[in-house]
């Protein structure tokens, strides 16, 4: 990343974003002085403030300099800014435990809630997930990295779920991985699974959750919102 324009910002800025969340930035305003600042990060007074200055050229902080120092709030933008790094960490830390896949919600074809209804199913959710679904899929338009990123499941426990039969047809196997949904203001469903049938009208690029409540309402979701599908159990 290059740090030679003015609103450029590094892994220098990002240490000073993440030590203002630190001190509660995320929660309101903060005064600061930049000299404090400068002590924090063992660096000059000038070099804090650059890197403040960066940080409001980049809209990753509001600034309003009083006699005594100033106040600094730091922007949604700024959030997901740090949302970013937590990521990556989760990613070092909780390789072999979870997968992250990343899209956005959107409607489908409206089949799901006839599937997920019929007794042959839910006999085993509550079986084997310990819950009755809400009749439905939430359908999550997966991003290109995170279709890439989507063969890494199968090295997770799966919760198999088997193909049955009744008088007029037979239906499909399918298989579910537990879920955790985190919208992109950080609010977070854990009780969810991923389930993907054998038999199905949807490509790779298209993930299905199901869970004891509806994940719209809960999180107040709507088409196109962004959501991280954390596919696997937590550590
Ligand atoms: C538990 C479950 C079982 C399914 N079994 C079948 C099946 O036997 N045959 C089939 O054509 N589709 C089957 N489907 C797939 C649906 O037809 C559809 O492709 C998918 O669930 C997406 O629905 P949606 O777009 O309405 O969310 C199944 C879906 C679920 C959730
Ligand atoms: N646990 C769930 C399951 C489905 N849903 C939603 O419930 C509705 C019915 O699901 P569906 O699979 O029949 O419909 P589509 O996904 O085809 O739109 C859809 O709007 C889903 O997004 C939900 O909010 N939470
Ligand atoms: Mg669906």
């Amino acid at each position: 990343m290059s740090l030679t324009t003015e609103s450029a910002v590094g892994p220098d800025e990002l240490a000073v974003l993440k030590l203002l969340a630190l001190e509660g930035g995320l929660e309101g305003d903060l005064k600061i002085s930049c000299s404090r600042l400068a002590d924090r990060l063992d660096a000059s007074n000038q070099t804090a403030s650059r890197r403040l200055q960066r940080l409001e050229s980049a809209a990753l902080l509001e600034r309003d300099t009083v006699n005594d120092g100033q106040w600094v709030a730091i922007t949604d933008a700024g959030e997901r800014a740090l949302h970013g790094e937590y990521e990556e960490y989760r990613r070092i830390f909780e390789t072999d435990a979870e997968v992250a896949l990343e899209g956005t919600v959107t409607s489908g074809m409206g089949e799901g809630r006839h599937y997920i209804s019929l007794p042959g199913y839910q006999r085993q959710f509550e079986d084997r997930l310990g819950y009755e679904p809400f009749p439905g899929t939430l359908n999550v338009d997966l991003r290109e990295d995170s279709v890439r990123r989507r063969s890494a499941v199968s090295s997770l426990e799966p919760v198999s779920i088997d193909g049955w039969e009744d008088d007029d047809r037979t239906y499909g196997p399918a298989v579910c991985y537990p879920a955790t949904i985190e919208t992109s203001d950080g609010e977070t469903y854990e009780g969810a699974h991923t389930i993907a049938p054998e038999r199905t009208h949807h490509d790779e690029d298209q993930l299905e959750v199901i869970a004891p409540i509806k994940l719209r309402d809960e999180l107040a979701l709507e088409d196109d919102d962004f959501v991280t599908v954390a596919v696997g159990d937590r550590q």
